[in-house]
């Protein structure tokens, strides 16, 4: 499975719709890709929170319809990244009340949503990140956290290839990798807006999820600095074994790299540590 991660690089000086048809055209040059992923939060600012509530959009807001036409035209599945997402049925994003006063948590209805597109640009998976990041403020302070554990098959060279998806903080939680492999996961998918700072735990841990899950890790990052945090970059693509099959630099990058299926399942069959496991 050819896979062309976009590490995309902005900073406070990009408008929203001017970063929506760069990365729209970025995805549209990558042809000869099964799937294309984009990093969290791109449009709106991973740190952005101040500009969220003016920047969440539904599923079929313009982010989501730009990057669609992008997956038609190029023809390939399009992780799109992630979005703040409000609900369909919602008339505008409620998150942030007029009165000051704080929206309880659970009641907030928007999330920091990740969308899998196929080559016709229809959604076909949508993840609500779990665990959200900020040290008590940020996304737990702002949104909603996700409930539901997302896999979703999508069809490379003729087989299924099952998709695991998870966001950024998700990371640091071996849980979800876990809960993700035990409903099929082959190959996990994440979108983040990584900062500098803590850039070696991000190479590390995506590492050691792909070691101790024997799934291939597609690890997308952000770079740049916006809202005064320098994103860390820095990507990476990992086989099944913990093999780096391609890593970014800080700076805004695309990456390529083959992920071979058969071979995470040799790897399984190999090495016995899941059949190894005492519930
Ligand atoms: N956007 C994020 O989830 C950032 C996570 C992070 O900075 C960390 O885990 O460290």
């Amino acid at each position: 499975m050819r896979v062309h991660s976009i590490q995309l690089g902005y900073g406070d000086d990009e408008s929203m719709p001017d970063r929506i048809a760069r990365a729209a055209a970025l995805v549209r040059q990558q042809a000869g890709a099964d799937l294309i992923v984009l990093p969290e939060l791109w449009a709106p600012g991973g740190f952005s929170y101040r500009s969220w509530l003016e920047r969440a959009q539904t599923t079929a807001g313009e982010i989501v319809a730009a990057i669609a036409e992008s997956a038609r035209a190029v023809g390939a599945y399009v992780h799109a990244g992630s979005i703040i997402e409000y609900p369909e049925d919602a008339e505008s994003p409620n998150g942030y009340p007029s009165d000051g006063q704080p929206v309880p948590d659970g009641e907030r209805r928007l999330w920091n949503t990740s969308i899998l597109l196929d080559p016709s640009g229809k959604v076909v998976a949508r993840y609500r990140k779990i665990h959200r990041f900020g040290f008590g403020a940020g996304e737990p302070k702002l949104l909603d956290a996700g409930t539901d554990i997302v896999t979703v098959p999508i069809a490379v060279d003729g087989r299924e290839v099952m998709l695991g998806l998870a966001t950024c903080y998700d990371l640091r939680f071996p849980e979800l990798f876990r809960a993700l492999l035990d409903k099929g996961a082959e190959v996990v998918i994440i979108p983040a807006a990584w900062p500098a700072a803590r850039v070696d735990h991000w190479s590390l841990l995506a590492r050691a999820r792909a070691i101790e899950d024997f799934v291939a890790v597609v690890a997308v990052n952000t770079a740049g600095t916006h809202s005064g945090v320098e994103m860390g970059g820095h990507s990476v693509t990992v086989a099944a074994d913990g093999t780096i099959l391609a890593e970014a630099g800080p700076d805004e990058a695309i990456l390529e790299a083959s992920i071979d299926i058969a071979a995470i399942h040799a790897r399984r069959e190999n090495f016995p540590a899941l059949s190894d496991r005492r519930l």
